[in-house]
């Protein structure tokens, strides 16, 4: 059946083309996104949902989108959506990172430019007839000092487009290398040193914890005496209250907000001083990022649903569509390689150490890994999946090692989950054969070939006569076949192991008497 997608938001009509040129069934529903009941009512029906920002994707939303495997963001910002409540479900949430940020930079140097010259409300004043010429006393840009707080992908387009203006910026952004700071023509600054210095002030960070407010009352007093403020980023990032206040003292002379603290902002403080410009979050509002943004979703949600390939999530490492299907088998492997791990592993399990040799040791080890502890939490934890697994494991106190190698062994391709709990360390590899099919080859250092069956017994026993023939003479009484059986030990006489894959459930009673078989160390039963 094709994946069915759900666009809930205004996206432009572009993406609809795209979901359904890839055989994907598509429903648009612009205006759902803020009927948040409806939405919750028929998102269980849905595969990917495509939103902008009017979409909440809530807790209550995730818990009844059964069927959702991806929300496509066609724009930057993804705090409407509850990121931890996706990737818990396994839900992969995806942006379009730089589709409308041209656009968004050119609002704000139109915002800046319209702060500069007063230009909405000359232009409301002459169009009331009044012709108030001497009213309306503007302030040159060129010289002036620009701080960008955010120099990312927007604020250094900000940044360049500033230049053009012969402006002199500087930019607080405390991942702003010293070299890409040279490389943009910015000068990197504290935010005391920004505020102190800048003519104009523009915002281009996320809200976060850290950015919450960091224009606030304390940093306005610092600034220059009619300092200009734009924020084109989230609101939040400036208190608007604290700003009120300074722009009716006149220590600022000027706001241009496209971002409010509460949106959509029917009301708010800022509204109505005669300093102040207001847009109605119309940063990426162009025709132009409005088409990049929506074919780049709809792309890269179709790849996933069709083809597994991932780019831009949020919540996962990406994978090209020319790596998914080589992927896949190795995905198969290293799951049922921490399940096979998992299922053995009763105390606490403190850490994981994945070992990638060979040719797999090239591939992307990040989504691996993630299939790997998903499959040896998934005993533990069932609502464990890919995405949310490294997530679990840190919150779980469990240390996740990756470690890659040259291909240095018989296989061209061995990957080794190695667990240690509190008790003890214990080890499984496997590879992948030509046959595209997972197996076993090596547990706790002793060599074995056996293929992951869907119902397995394993036994450890010190290696004697007879061991087999009373095993398989207890499995046939009890009326189980024994469709494959593999053995290994260590050295003749010392430790051996059975992995014996059986039609059907071994029951708790037929396990106990294999456990109490001569020679028997343990005797468990596996599903993979
Ligand atoms: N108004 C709109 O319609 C509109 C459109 C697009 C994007 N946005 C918003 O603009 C913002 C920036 O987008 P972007 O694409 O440039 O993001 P980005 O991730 O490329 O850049 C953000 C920058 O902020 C910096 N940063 C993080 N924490 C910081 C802190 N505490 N202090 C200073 N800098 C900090 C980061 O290092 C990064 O360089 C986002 O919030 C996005 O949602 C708004
Ligand atoms: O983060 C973004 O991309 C912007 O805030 C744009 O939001 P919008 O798609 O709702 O216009």
């Amino acid at each position: 059946m094709a994946p069915r997608v759900l666009i809930s938001d205004a996206l432009s009509p572009a993406a609809v083309q795209i979901f359904k040129d890839r055989g994907i069934e598509v429903d648009f529903q612009p205006a759902l996104g803020k009927d948040k009941d409806k939405l919750a009512a028929i998102i269980g029906d849905y595969d990917g949902l495509a939103i902008r920002s009017a979409t909440k994707v809530t807790p209550k939303i995730i818990e009844q989108a059964k069927n959702l495997k991806v929300i496509g963001r066609a724009g930057i910002g993804v705090d409407n959506v509850d990121i931890p409540a996706a990737t818990a479900k396994g839900i992969i949430v995806m942006n379009t990172p730089f589709g409308n940020s041209i656009t968004t930079a050119e609002h704000a140097i139109t915002l800046m430019l319209a702060l500069a010259r007063e230009i909405p409300q000359a232009d409301a004043s002459t169009q009331a007839g009044k012709w108030e010429k001497n009213r309306f006393m503007g302030v040159e840009i060129t010289g002036k000092t620009l701080g960008v707080i955010g120099c990312g992908n927007i604020g250094s387009i900000v940044a360049d487009r500033a230049h053009g203006l012969k402006m002199k910026v500087i930019a607080f952004d405390p991942f702003l290398s010293p070299e890409r700071a040279i490389a943009l023509g910015v000068e990197k600054v504290e935010l005391p040193e920004l505020f102190r210095r800048a003519d104009f002030i523009t915002l281009h960070t996320p809200l976060t914890e850290k950015t919450k407010n960091i224009v606030s009352a304390e940093a306005l007093a610092t600034t220059k005496k009619g300092v200009r403020i734009v924020n084109c980023a989230r609101g939040g990032l400036v208190d608007e209250a604290a700003l009120r206040a300074a722009l009716d003292s006149g220590q600022v002379a000027g706001a241009a907000f496209d971002v409010f603290t509460e949106e959509p902002a029917t009301s708010n403080v800022l509204f109505g001083h005669p300093n102040v410009i207001c847009t109605p979050h119309l940063g990426a509002s162009t025709s132009e990022a409005q088409e990049n943004v929506a074919l780049q979703v709809a792309e890269q949600m179709s790849d996933y649903l069709l083809q597994g390939a991932i780019s831009n999530a949020v919540n996962f490492p990406s994978i090209t569509a020319e790596e998914a299907p080589r992927l896949k088998p190795m995905v198969e492997l290293a799951e049922k390689l921490g399940s096979f791990a998992g299922q053995l592993t009763e105390t606490g399990l403190t850490k994981v150490q994945i070992v990638y040799e060979g040719e797999v040791a090239k591939m992307n080890t990040k989504a691996l890994t993630s299939a790997a502890i998903a499959g040896l939490l998934r005993p533990m934890l069932q609502d464990v999946n890919f995405v949310s697994a490294p997530v679990m494991a840190k919150e779980r106190g469990i240390v996740v090692e990756e470690v890659t190698r040259e291909h240095e062994g018989d296989f061209e391709s061995l990957i080794t989950v190695a667990v240690e709990t509190e008790r003890r360390t214990r080890s499984v590899s496997g590879t992948v054969f030509a046959d595209g099919r997972p197996r076993i080859v090596n547990i706790k250092g002793i060599r074995m070939d056996a293929e992951f069956g869907k119902s397995m017994l394993y036994v450890t026993n010190d290696d004697a006569p007879g061991f087999i023939g009373r095993f398989a003479s207890l499995l046939g009484e009890a009326g189980i076949n024994i469709a494959t059986f593999a053995l290994g030990r260590d050295a003749p006489g010392g430790n051996a192991i059975a992995l014996v894959e059986i039609d059907g459930e071994v029951p708790g009673a037929v396990l106990d008497k294999v456990g109490a078989l001569p020679n028997v160390q343990q005797a468990r039963a596996l599903r993979f």
